[in-house]
Order: C-alpha cells, then sequence, then structure tokens
C-alpha cells in the first residue's frame, strides 16, 4: 500500500476531519464486581442492578460502551498482539499464502471495501467453532451447508495458539455481557445462551499501516456491525469514531489498551425491537503511526431466525422486522465482501416493516383495548 489509489478516496460528505471532536466520551463501565473469588460467589444484588442499570443506559443512549475489569487476562491479549505484529510485518507473498478467498472464507485479506470503497487496512480473520457452518450460498432456496475451516500461517507460528486462547477467554466475557444485556431488557439473564450454540462467531485482526492521505481515506468506512454483539480490543493509537446518536457528530473513542469497546449489533436491535439500535461508526488512519485492532463478532447460529423477541413486543409495540435467516444474511455479505459491488450490501432495515404498517396494527392493538 503505497500512495493513495483512486480506490481508497472517499466521496467528500464522507471523508474524516482531521481537527477530531473528543467531547464527552462514551460511558466506561466497571465490571470488577462480577469477578468470581470462588465458584459459590454470586455478586452484590443491589451492585448488580446498578451495573445492570449501566449498561442498559449506555445501550440506549450511545449503542456503544467501554469496560475495565472485564476478566481477559492481559497476558492473553499481550500474546495475540505480539505474534499479529510479526504476521502483518511479513512480506505479501508470505501473508498472501492464506489469503481469504470464495471457498476458504477465513485467513489473510487485503483488499476490503465498505460500502463500496476500499478501506486501508489488511486483515487476518478465524472462527472460533471449527468447523463453522454456514449456508453454501446466499440463495434463498439452497439449502446447502458450507464448512469454514481456518488457515493458519506457518509464520509466525505461535499466532495459532494466541488466538486460540484469546478466543476462549473473550467468549466467556461474550456470554457475560449477553447476560447483563438481557438482564438490561427484564429478560431471563440466560436469555440469549441458546441462540449461541452453533456459534458462526469471527475474530478479525485489523492493521491499518499509516496512509499518506489520512484526509481521503479511512481505515474502514461508515458501518454497522452486522451479528449481535461487538468486542473490540484496540492498542494505544486511535482512529475510532462513533457517530452520537443525540446529534449525528463523529466523537473519538480515546484509546485505553486495557479496556474494551463495546457495541451493539445489528441482532440486538431486532431482538430488542429497537430498544437498543445498533451505531455507525468508522476507523480513521494517520499518517505516521500503524494501529493494530482486534474486534470479536459474536455471532448466533446459521439456522437462527432473527427476529423481535416476543417478551419484548406487544399490540402496543409490534414487531418491527420481519423474521430473517442469520446464516442467509451473513452468505450475502460475505459474497459482496469479495466483489466491489455497484448495490448496497444487505441491511436490517430490509427486513423493517413500513411504519404504515405499523400504525395500522398499533390501531387495531388499540382498539382491541
Ligand atoms: O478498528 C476499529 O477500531 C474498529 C473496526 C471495526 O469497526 C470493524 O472491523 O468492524
Ligand atoms: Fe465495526
Amino acid at each position: 500500500m503505497g500512495e493513495v489509489d483512486p480506490a481508497f478516496i472517499q466521496n467528500p460528505e464522507h471523508r474524516p476531519k482531521l481537527e477530531i471532536t473528543k467531547a464527552e466520551g462514551i460511558p466506561l463501565i466497571d465490571l470488577s464486581i462480577l469477578k468470581t473469588p470462588d465458584t459459590n460467589y454470586s455478586p452484590d444484588p443491589k451492585a448488580l442492578e446498578g451495573l445492570v442499570k449501566e449498561v442498559g443506559d449506555a445501550c440506549k443512549e450511545w449503542g456503544f460502551f467501554q469496560i475495565i475489569n472485564h476478566g481477559v487476562p492481559q497476558e492473553k491479549r499481550q500474546k495475540i498482539e505480539n505474534a499479529s505484529r510479526k504476521f502483518f510485518a511479513q512480506s505479501t507473498v508470505e501473508k498472501r499464502k492464506v489469503r481469504r478467498n470464495e471457498e476458504k472464507v477465513m485467513g489473510y485479506y487485503d483488499t476490503e471495501h465498505t460500502k463500496n470503497v476500499r478501506d486501508w487496512k489488511e486483515v487476518f480473520d478465524f472462527t472460533l467453532q471449527v468447523p463453522t457452518l454456514i449456508p453454501a450460498s446466499y440463495d434463498a432456496d439452497d439449502k446447502e451447508v458450507a464448512k469454514w475451516y481456518n488457515q493458519w500461517p506457518e509464520h509466525p507460528s505461535e499466532l495459532r495458539e494466541a488466538c486460540q486462547e484469546y478466543a476462549k477467554e473473550v467468549e466467556q466475557l461474550a456470554f457475560k455481557l449477553m447476560e447483563l444485556i438481557a438482564l438490561s431488557l427484564g429478560l431471563p439473564e440466560n436469555r440469549f445462551h441458546s441462540f449461541f450454540k452453533d456459534q458462526t462467531t469471527f475474530i478479525r485482526i485489523n492493521h491499518y499501516p499509516p496512509c499518506p492521505s489520512p484526509h481521503l481515506a479511512l481505515g474502514v468506512g461508515r458501518h454497522k456491525d452486522a451479528g449481535a454483539l461487538t468486542i473490540l480490543g484496540q492498542d494505544d493509537v486511535g482512529g475510532l469514531q462513533v457517530k452520537r446518536k443525540s446529534d449525528g457528530q463523529w466523537i473519538w473513542v480515546e484509546p485505553n489498551p486495557d479496556a474494551y469497546i463495546i457495541n451493539v449489533g445489528d441482532i440486538i436491535q431486532v431482538w430488542s425491537n429497537d430498544a437498543y439500535e445498533s451505531v455507525e461508526h468508522r476507523v480513521m488512519v494517520n499518517s505516521e503511526r500503524e494501529r493494530f485492532s482486534i474486534p470479536f463478532f459474536f455471532n448466533p447460529a446459521h439456522y437462527a431466525d432473527v427476529k423481535p423477541l416476543e417478551e419484548l413486543t406487544n399490540e402496543l409495540n409490534p414487531a418491527k422486522y420481519r423474521p430473517y435467516n442469520w446464516g442467509k444474511f451473513l452468505a450475502t455479505r460475505k459474497r459482496s465482501n469479495f466483489k466491489k459491488l455497484d448495490v448496497e450490501n444487505i441491511q436490517i432495515y430490509h427486513f423493517r416493516i413500513p411504519d404504515s404498517e405499523l400504525a395500522e396494527k398499533l390501531e387495531q392493538g388499540l382498539s382491541i383495548k
């Protein structure tokens, strides 16, 4: 990646301003009360109630928050970061030995596009479950299921173990967070667990090299995460910006290498019937320092039909989405990642029930009362 190829250049309205808005940041939440000193430990109910409220408020107001004292050992995080640095420092030829393609969906990739503009980054993807089952195609009538396997590079040889150990730790955290989110919606704490039985979760290691034109390109263009929940570790460089719900301003997320950034994905938005929204974010690059980040995309089983939870809908708050199959949604997304399509990617609003129809349902609901 030398000078800026036109493929990387954002339309003027999407180019980042280099003077950044630091404003009041996304909420910082301390999870230390969840730490389990022994197996019979359960947190003080009052403290837990306070924590659940903090999580619920953050999901409602921002769709994003940071957590500290999250229980993922610093040493595991260091190990994956160190191995990743070594991996990306190699030549393109070496890295492309584990290049992703239409059949092998996991591995190295350096030409990803977000909203049809190329991202200034290279990535390495791996799944948690091996193999991960996923529909073979995006065609709704095709019932064939394919298997995703990981591709591990020869160098550095420690990358594989570092990734697997890290994934186990973050997975536990992901379940804990889903419990807090369930409680915050007034649901039993294990309400979401079964969706993740045959999860399609994957982890991405992002490397953003220094960019000669940070005012024209983005590390990742504006987007929302399609899965349930994202747990993002980032180094001390910074670059992530979140679109503030209250006024649509792009807010810089102050990097804290001890914390994780959590964001609600599209699936939680649908499950919660819009009580919590998946929020747009993007990544700025800079001309001096490379940056690393590691998102963990917590995704349900491919056969999950995503729809508003019955407990969260009623005649006065009818379901705002038609059900959609997660596997087909993901397969459609993966397909367009490879080709720079001129059409818009599949989005949850394609499944949204039109307001006029919702108003009609609401009227019917009211007349029953
Ligand atoms: O690198 C980051 O801070 C965020 C990356 C991201 O949003 C993504 O990969 O979906
Ligand atoms: Fe993202």
